[in-house]
């Protein structure tokens, strides 16, 4: 297959993550360019816009999706958007670089599934971007080498400095622990089996009604333990944590203190804000690595299966969080077209 020349990507959804990915196309990666712009607030969509050269601007992502200059989409609205992105993209036979969540629930995810199999070929890879994390790479490759033994347990902290307005208990779930959902079946290569989740007595810099803290435990088809603790209102930092405790060894990634200073009778570092500071790279390997395959006509990284399997994951979590107890995943057969 020729490679395509240069990629003309559709950005839908203009907000926070939006907004970054089109100044990343501009600014950072190469290979592509932003050709169509899309948002229900067509004012933001001008905002930006403003900064990109020759692009058009809609507040229908099916209009933009039918523009000729248009090869790729990024779905970067938010998650009950996604289904009617997704599928408008499958009608145009174009290939998607979709942000978590791929849906946000598991019956909707499902039907996504199924729309690609009938297309026959894989259109999507979803935005887990700890999968393009230079720590993360590097803990999955020692893993492989099988030097450490067989995973046993993985321990996460994932915490943030405060949560956006309107966030509720189920969010730190559907919205944040979707990431260690992933990055626990791809660093392992298990499925999740089951889930419990325990909340202490909220913290006091969480809003009202908040259940925040969270501290969720996993159990494996491969026989592993993992715990999740989820603070979206630490205020001190953006924290994101996984240690890895095999037969013969332990390997942990996230300590990131890039610079350690020494004066005036204290040594420390910093800590990133968000995750646009602390996974910038991440999205900038996700988002060439994408472009990259999409122009060769592959489709690589996290796919539409993955993002089924974290929101049948999400559902047994909230139901967890809500009704107590240990909650089993239910998961449909892996199609093929995923093996
Ligand atoms: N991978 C990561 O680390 C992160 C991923 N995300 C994900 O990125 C997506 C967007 O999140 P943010 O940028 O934080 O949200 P945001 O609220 O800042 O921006 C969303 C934008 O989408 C627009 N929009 C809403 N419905 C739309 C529709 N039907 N069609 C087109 N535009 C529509 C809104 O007007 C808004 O401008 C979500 O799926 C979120 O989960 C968000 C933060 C980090
Ligand atoms: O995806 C993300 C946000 O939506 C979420 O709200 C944060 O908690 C995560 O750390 C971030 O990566």
């Amino acid at each position: 297959m020729t490679e395509r020349a240069i990629l003309g990507v559709a950005v839908i959804g203009t907000g926070k993550m939006g907004a970054d990915h089109v100044r990343r196309i501009q600014e950072v990666i190469s290979g592509a360019r932003v050709t169509a712009l899309v948002d229900v607030d067509a004012e933001r969509a001008k905002s930006v816009a403003a900064r990109v050269d020759g692009c058009t601007v809609h507040t229908d992502p099916a209009a933009a999706m039918a523009s000729t200059d248009v090869d790729a989409v990024i779905v970067a609205s938010p998650g009950p958007a996604h289904e009617a992105a997704l599928l408008a993209a499958f009608e145009h036979d174009l290939p998607v670089l979709c942000e978590k969540p791929l849906t946000p629930d598991a019956a909707s995810a499902l039907r996504v599934l199924e729309a690609e199999q009938k297309l026959g070929r894989r259109r999507v890879q979803v935005g887990f971007m700890r999968r393009y994390d230079a720590e993360y790479m590097k803990l999955k490759s020692l893993l492989e080498t099988g030097q450490l033994g067989r995973p046993l347990m993985l321990h996460n902290r994932h915490r943030n400095v405060a949560s956006p307005p309107g966030w509720t208990s189920e969010m730190l779930i559907n919205d944040s622990v979707t990431h260690e959902m992933d990055v626990t079946r791809w660093l392992l290569g298990h499925e999740i089996t089951a889930v419990t989740v325990l909340a202490p007595t909220p913290s006091g810099n969480a809003p009202d009604g908040i259940r925040d803290p969270q501290f969720l435990l996993f159990e494996t088809d491969g026989g592993a333990i993992v715990d999740v603790e989820i603070y979206v209102n630490c205020g001190f930092g953006y924290q994101v944590q996984a240690e890895v405790v095999c037969e013969r060894g332990t390997a942990r990634v996230g300590d990131g203190h890039a610079m350690v200073t020494h004066a005036a009778g204290r040594w420390g570092g910093t800590i990133a804000q968000d995750y646009i500071e602390r996974f910038a790279d991440a999205y900038d390997r996700e988002v060439q690595t994408w472009v990259d395959a999409t122009r060769r006509g592959e489709v690589t990284g996290p796919s539409t299966w993955d993002g089924y399997a974290v929101a049948a994951v999400c559902e047994a979590a909230v139901q967890a969080l809500q009704e107590g107890g240990r909650v089993p995943v239910a998961l449909t057969e892996r199609p093929a077209l995923y093996a």
